[in-house]
C-alpha cells in the first residue's frame, strides 16, 4: 500500500513519481528522484542534524545505509571541496541512499562549488525528495531501523520487481563487516590541521601541527573521517594511518607514542577477526590508546565486553552526553547503530560517559592499561565542539607514557 508520507510543499508531480522508497514491512513512499539513477538497498536510519549534510553523506560510518534527513531543507548551500569527510580519493563513503523532505534547489553559498543533485549522482547515491521525513522518522522511531530500498528513474519507469529483489538481497547490517569497503588499503601519513576562518569572504585555511615535540600516533583506519586526523594533527600528533588489517607487530614496528582506533561502518562484532587481536597486542604493550565510535566498540570487544544492535541508533548533532567523572554534560555528534553493553564490561574497564537520551554507554576507560574510548564523535564535523578536549586528553595520556592507566587508576 502506498502511504501518504509525502511532503505537500515539495513540488514533485504526484501523478509521475520518479523515485520510490520501499521499506521491509511493505510501506511504499513515492517522490521525486535525484542523485544517481538506479536502485540501492540499505538500512534506513534518520539523522537529526540541522547542518552538515555533506559531512554526513561522506562519513564512511554510514556505509550500507540510507539516510533520512529530518531537517527539511537539504542542499541549500551546495557542496564544496573542504567539507568532505571521506579520506579516500574517490570520496566513496558507502552511503547507499538519501531521503529529503523539500526539493533540492540550486546552491546559494560562497563556498559552494557544485549542487547537491549532481554531486550525489557523481557519488552513486540514489536519493528521493518530497517525503514527509517527520512521519518517516516517527515510523523508524516506533519500528526501529529497517531495511529499505530506494529507486530513481527520471522517466518514471520504476521497476518494482527489481526494487523488491534488491531489498530481499540486502542482508542487513547485523553480522556485516563493512570496513573493507571504506577503510584504507595502504599506509599513509597525514599532516593537515583543523580548518579555520580567515574571514567571511576568503577561502578557509588548514592549520598545521603546533611547533614542539610531536607525538607519533598510528591511526587504524576502519573508515576514518578527515576531521579526526585534523584534530589529532592540531593537538600535536604526527599521524601515520595503517589499514584495518594491520597486525600488532605492524603497529608496534612504528614505535608509536599512541594508537588511535577510528570510527567505521557495520557490525563491530563482525569486525573482530583482524581488529581484536591487533588491539590486544597493543594493549599488552601498554601503548596509550584512544578509540572513537567503532574504535570504542572494538576496544570494548578486545577486553571481552559485548556489543548489541540498537533499535533506532543515535544519528544527530545535538545529543547530550555526561562525563561521569566531571559531571559535565557535552552536546555531541552521534552516529552509531550498535552500542557497548555496559553490563558486559570486565572489572578492568569503567564507564566514563553516558547518553542522557537513553542511558546507553558512551565511553570507557581501562583501569589496567592507558586506554580510553568514546561512542560519540568528538571530532563532530558536523556538530558542536564540546568534546574536542578528548584529543588533548589523548595527548596527555601519551605524555604520561606507557604503563599509566589513566585518570581512573589514580
Ligand atoms: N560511527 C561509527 O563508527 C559507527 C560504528 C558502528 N558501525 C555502529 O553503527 O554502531
Amino acid at each position: 500500500m502506498t502511504q501518504d508520507i509525502n511532503a505537500a510543499a515539495s513540488g514533485w508531480d504526484e501523478a509521475r513519481p520518479t523515485a520510490r522508497l520501499i521499506l521491509a514491512d511493505g510501506t511504499v513512499i513515492e517522490g521525486r528522484g535525484l542523485g544517481a539513477e538506479g536502485v540501492a538497498a540499505g538500512e534506513l536510519c534518520f539523522n537529526t542534524a540541522m547542518t552538515g549534510y555533506q559531512e554526513i553523506l561522506t562519513d564512511p560510518s554510514y556505509a550500507g545505509q540510507i539516510i533520512t534527513f529530518t531537517f527539511p531543507h537539504i542542499g541549500n548551500v551546495g557542496v564544496n571541496e573542504d567539507d568532505l569527510e571521506t579520506v579516500n580519493a574517490s570520496g566513496a563513503s558507502g552511503v547507499r541512499g538519501a531521503v529529503f523532505a523539500a526539493d533540492v534547489t540550486d546552491p546559494s553559498n560562497w563556498r559552494a562549488t557544485r549542487g547537491l543533485d549532481a554531486w550525489l549522482k557523481a557519488r552513486g547515491i540514489v536519493a528521493i525528495a518530497g517525503v514527509d521525513t517527520r512521519a518517516l522518522t516517527a515510523l523508524i522511531r516506533d519500528k526501529g531501523m529497517t531495511n529499505a530500498v530506494v529507486g530513481h528513474a527520471p522517466d518514471g519507469a520504476l521497476d518494482d520487481a527489481a526494487l523488491k529483489a534488491a531489498l530481499d538481497g540486502f542482508p542487513g547490517l547485523e553480522g556485516q563487516d563493512l570496513v573493507p569497503l571504506v577503510g584504507a588499503t595502504q599506509r599513509y601519513d597525514w599532516d593537515q590541521g583543523s580548518w579555520g576562518w580567515p574571514g567571511h569572504d576568503a577561502p578557509g585555511v588548514y592549520g598545521k601541527r603546533p611547533d614542539g615535540a610531536a607525538k607519533r600516533v598510528v591511526a587504524i583506519d576502519y573508515g576514518l573521517k578527515r576531521n579526526i586526523l585534523r584534530l589529532l594533527t592540531s593537538a600535536g600528533c604526527e599521524v601515520t594511518v595503517l589499514p584495518a588489517t594491520a597486525t600488532a607487530e605492524d603497529v608496534l614496528a612504528l614505535d608509536p607514542d599512541g594508537v588511535f582506533l577510528s570510527n567505521g561502518p557495520g557490525d563491530p562484532a563482525a569486525t573482530g577477526d583482524y581488529a581484536v587481536p591487533m588491539i590486544k597486542g597493543v594493549l599488552e604493550k601498554k601503548v596509550p590508546t584512544f578509540g572513537i565510535c567503532l574504535g570504542h566498540q572494538m576496544l570494548a570487544l578486545a577486553v571481552g565486553a559485548k556489543t548489541a544492535k540498537m533499535k533506532q541508533g543515535h544519528h544527530g548533532a545535538n545529543h547530550p552526553v555526561k562525563d561521569v567523572d566531571t559531571g559535565k554534560v557535552e552536546i555531541v555528534s552521534m552516529n552509531h547503530g550498535f552500542a557497548v553493553d555496559r553490563d558486559s564490561l570486565p572489572a578492568t574497564a569503567r564507564e566514563t560517559h553516558v547518553s542522557l537520551f537513553d542511558g546507553s554507554n558512551c565511553g570507557i576507560e581501562l583501569t589496567d592499561r592507558p586506554a580510553f574510548s568514546v561512542q560519540h564523535h568528538p571530532e563532530a564535523s558536523p556538530g558542536p565542539q564540546d568534546s574536542h578536549y578528548l584529543f588533548h586528553r589523548f595527548v596527555e595520556l601519551m605524555d604520561r607514557g606507557s604503563g599509566d592507566a589513566g585518570r581512573g587508576s589514580k
